[in-house]
Formats: structure tokens, sequence, C-alpha cells
């Protein structure tokens, strides 16, 4: 399959420059593309709830600051920046009514609009800019004079100007220096689902905390399981960022490269793949998306129970001790450079 990958040369930063951007929610991601839009020369607008916990936030960093609906009305971009789950209430209430013929509905990813949650009228554009990256390090890159790859995507180009305008806002939030790759929501939607599952949040989180289990059921030191099971991780992780896998299995030594291949296809072996080929397919059918609706319907019990119980494992309790000797290493997450 061939794709179609922007870089800045591609991009216009005037056509964003000339809109009126709200970014509604001030998190993760809705930090970084405000203050990179801004940093942009973008004129930008958050849109929070009167007693949000953001508000403050955003107004140190000398942000226009007003509700959700009024932050819809004032735009003609409105970026929707706020958890999956409450996305599809905050549209009904705060967005809809002032989303006129020719405004841009714009996402970080596709899950609402995919999945129906959302349907937006006709005659507006619905535009996706997902960066693959946590917000803290979109903004992090972005401030450093790099970026992080993003998708974008049209679902509906009511002006005919939606790629043109998803391209300009990628660049003003640094994806089309690292590349911005154009897609569809329903691609964006699964691949980042299953990613975050998978790989990246669910595969490696039970990863490291399995061998860390491992190793101090076994006697040895917690100390030394974490330094061996998470730290280094990320030591070897930017190795692969850099230069791939072959990357990391030049630098390290030729006894770990062959437990790599002898030793690695035994913990990720044919029964894992099975279950992998399982969490895609509740993924394209809608039934995770239903599950996860389905716990926010219910004050997210689910969620915060396990965010509890992970939250009291050995391996954070022995981070937390180790991280305080490094200075360097634990960073405040609300530093935005
Ligand atoms: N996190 C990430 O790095 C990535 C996220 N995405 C996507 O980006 C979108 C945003 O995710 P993320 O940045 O994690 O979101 P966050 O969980 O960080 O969003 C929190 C923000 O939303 C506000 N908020 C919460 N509920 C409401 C509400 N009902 N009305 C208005 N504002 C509200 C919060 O305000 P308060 O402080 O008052 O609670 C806060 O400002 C999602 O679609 C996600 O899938 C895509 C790529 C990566
Ligand atoms: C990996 C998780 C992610 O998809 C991301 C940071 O890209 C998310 O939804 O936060
Ligand atoms: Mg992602
Ligand atoms: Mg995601």
């Amino acid at each position: 399959m061939s794709i179609e990958v922007f870089y800045d040369a591609d991009a216009d930063l005037s056509v964003v420059q000339e809109r009126k951007v709200a970014v509604i929610g001030y998190g993760s991601q809705g930090h970084a593309h405000a203050l990179s839009l801004r940093d942009s020369g973008v004129e930008v607008v958050i849109g929070l709830p009167e007693g949000s916990k953001s508000r403050a936030k955003a107004e140190e960093q000398g942000l226009d600051v007003r509700t959700p609906a009024e932050a819809a009305a004032w735009a003609d971009l409105i970026m929707v920046l706020i958890p999956d789950t409450v996305q599809r209430q905050v549209y009904a209430e705060d967005i809809a009514p002032h989303l006129t013929e020719g405004k841009a509905l714009a996402f970080a990813h596709g899950l609402n609009i995919h999945f129906g949650l959302i349907k937006p009228p006709a005659d507006v554009d619905v535009i996706m800019i997902a960066p693959k990256a946590p917000g803290h390090l979109v903004r992090r890159q972005y401030v450093d004079g790099k970026g992080v790859p993003m998708l974008i995507a049209v679902e509906q180009n009511a002006t005919g100007q939606a790629r043109t305008v998803a391209l300009s806002y990628a660049k003003a939030i640094g994806g089309t220096r690292a590349g911005a790759i154009l897609t569809t929501f329903r691609d964006e939607t699964e691949t980042d689902l299953f990613g975050e599952q998978a790989v990246l949040a669910g595969g490696v989180s039970a990863l490291v905390q399995t061998g860390f289990e491992v190793l101090t059921e076994a006697g040895y030191a917690p100390e030394i399981a974490y330094f061996e099971c998470l730290h280094e991780l990320k030591l070897i992780v930017d190795l692969m960022y850099e230069g791939g896998i072959a990357r990391m299995r030049y630098s390290i030594s030729d006894t770990a490269e062959f437990g790599d291949y002898t030793r690695g296809p035994r913990v990720v072996d044919a029964r894992v793949k099975d279950e992998m080929r399982r969490i895609l397919g509740e993924i394209q059918s809608g039934a995770f998306t239903r599950e996860l609706i389905e716990d926010d319907d219910n004050g997210r019990a689910r969620l915060l129970a396990y965010r509890a119980k992970a939250a009291e494992h050995p391996i954070e309790v022995t981070g937390r001790k180790l991280r305080d000797m490094m200075s360097w290493v634990d960073r405040p997450l609300t530093e935005t450079a």
C-alpha cells in the first residue's frame, strides 16, 4: 500500500494563521497544540467549562480561556482535545449549536467519528491531525525545533479546503517537520487503539511489570529488577528509535543478541500473536469502544479501580524512590519545554 507523506515544504502555514482556532480542553494534547499554534502565529482560544481545573494553567500561559460553547461560537476551526469518552456530550451541548456552514471540526483521534458517536452536519469540514506521541512530548519536540510524526485525515470536505487546512495545522504544531501521513479516520482509529493496547501501553506495561515480578519473586532486589526491566528500557528503545531494532542489536553485547533471538520469541509466542489478533478484532468490531463507553457511563468504575491498583504495584513504589536520586529523570509533566 503506498502512502503520501507531507513535510514542511508541502504545507502552507498561512492557511491556519488565517483561521480562528478553538482548542477544547487543555490536557495532554490540548496544551501542546494551543501553545505551539500560538507560537506559530495562530489566533487561539481555549474552551473549558467554568470551574475546570485546567483554566488556571491555560491562563498562566496568557491564553484566552472561554467556555467550550463560547470558544466554538467564536472559532472557525474547532479542535476537540478532551477525553474520547466525554467528546460526544460536549459536542452535543456546546459545539454542535455553533457548528455553522463552512467551519472545520478537528480531532486528534478518530474514535468518536469512526464509531458514529459524533455525527457532524454535512456542510462542515471534518479533519484529523493525530500526533503519534504523548502530548507533553509533542510540545517538547516542537520547542526543541523538532517534531513528532502525525496522521492527517479528512472525513468530510465541505469547503474543498479540508486537507490543506489539516496540513497547515500539522505544520503549526511541528508535525510536518517529522512527516504527516495522509490516512483515513478508520485506519488511524484502529491502528492507534491496537498500538496502545497491544504494544505501546498495554503490551509494554505488562511485559515490564511481569519481568519485575519474576525477578523479585525469585528473591532479587527490587531496585535491580527496576533498573533492569524498566529504567534501561528507555535507553534500549532510544537506540531502536534512532536506528531500528538492528541499531539496538548492534549496540548490545553478542550475548544479549543471542538471548534476544532465542528467548524473545518464547516470551511473545504464537499464543500472544493470536491474542493480539483477537484484540484487533474487538477494536474493528466496535466491541472495545462499547466496553469503554459502558465503563464511562458507569462513572469510570473499572478505569479508576485499575488506576488505583496499578499505582500500588511494587514497581511504582521502587521507582519513585530511585527516581528521587535522579533529578534529570523525573521531569514535571506540566513542563512544556
Ligand atoms: N494523550 C495523548 O498524548 C494523545 C491523545 N490523543 C487524543 O487527543 C484527545 C485528547 O486526549 P488527551 O489530551 O489525552 O485528553 P486529556 O485527558 O489530557 O484531557 C483533559 C482536558 O480535558 C478537559 N475536560 C475534561 N472533561 C471535559 C468536559 N466535559 N468539557 C470540557 N473539557 C473537559 C480537562 O479539564 P479539567 O482539568 O477541568 O479536567 C482537561 O483540560 C483524545 O481524542 C485522545 O485520544 C491523540 C494522541 C495522543
Ligand atoms: C500510546 C497512547 C496514545 O495513542 C498516544 C500517546 O499516542 C494515546 O491515546 O494517548
Ligand atoms: Mg496514539
Ligand atoms: Mg490513542
